[in-house]
């Protein structure tokens, strides 16, 4: 089997005295899209915070490549590998297109690399280039956010409700660009808190209930329909 480019192993953390996360089990293994799913407030965007080395745990282990990292900075983990691109597109709307791609230089490549990078995967962006990252559409902000990540050659790829507000169709099109992405060896890590169009090209499945995994498995008809009980008693 393919070794797990993130795990994390029996995570408890929270925030001050409230506790988010209640011992949280997760792997995404290279090439593979994980979806972690769950109804508002589960603890999804804390365990990708942890996964990022944005919000550090109470205790459990933090994996990267079979290294324990528990504990790593932000900056450590980007460095390591790991790419969170969080909820509200992670843009500067103020600035092109392409100023936002150029701002990636640091990664060592060029400007025109860059360029080329983001135009291969994503052509409407070179029709954009000149354009201010937020006088465009969701859907194509969504699409500079995973450019400007990618130029990081990232291992570990985490999004946060990549679908919220667009269109059903433009979401569609951006997962395919996901899967893509899982196939040139990404592990990638997917939240989003409406389950469907992420559970068409997902590989596997977790599902988040009031801080516990209550589902690891395939992202099949089986979840679909569990998925209501679910979300159904996390309101009880
Ligand atoms: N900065 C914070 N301070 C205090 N409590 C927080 C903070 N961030 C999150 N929480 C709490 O932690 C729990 C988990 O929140 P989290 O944002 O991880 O859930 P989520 O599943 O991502 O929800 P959503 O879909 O609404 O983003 C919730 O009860 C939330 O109220």
């Amino acid at each position: 089997m393919i070794p797990p480019l993130l795990e994390l192993r029996d995570i408890r953390a929270g925030y001050g005295g409230i506790t988010a996360l209640h011992g949280v089990d997760l792997t995404v293994r290279a090439g593979q899209v994980v979806a972690l799913l769950g109804p508002n407030g589960a603890g999804k965007t804390t365990t990708q915070k942890i996964a990022a080395g944005v919000h550090q745990v109470d205790s459990g282990e933090v994996l990267y490549g079979g290294r324990d990292v528990t504990g790593i900075s932000s900056r450590d983990a980007a460095r390591a590998g790991v790419c969170l691109i969080p909820e509200g597109r992670g843009v500067f709307p103020n600035l092109t297109v392409r100023e936002n791609l150029w701002m990636m230089t640091f990664t060592g490549r060029s400007r025109e690399e860059i360029e080329e990078m983001a135009f291969a995967r994503f052509p409407i962006l070179e029709q954009r280039a000149s354009q201010t990252a937020g006088t465009m559409s969701g859907g194509e902000q969504q699409m500079l956010a995973l450019s400007r990540g990618l130029t990081t050659d990232p291992a570990v790829l985490l999004l946060d409700e990549l679908s919220m507000g667009l269109a059903p169709l433009v979401v569609e099109r951006l997962y395919e660009q996901v899967a893509q992405i899982a196939r040139e060896g990404v592990a990638v890590l997917v939240v989003e808190q409406f389950a469907s169009a992420v559970l068409d090209m997902a590989d596997h499945a977790a599902v988040l209930v009031r801080g516990r995994i209550e589902y690891d498995g395939p992202p099949g008809r089986e979840l679909r329909n569990e998925l209501a009980n679910l979300y159904l008693g996390s309101a009880s």
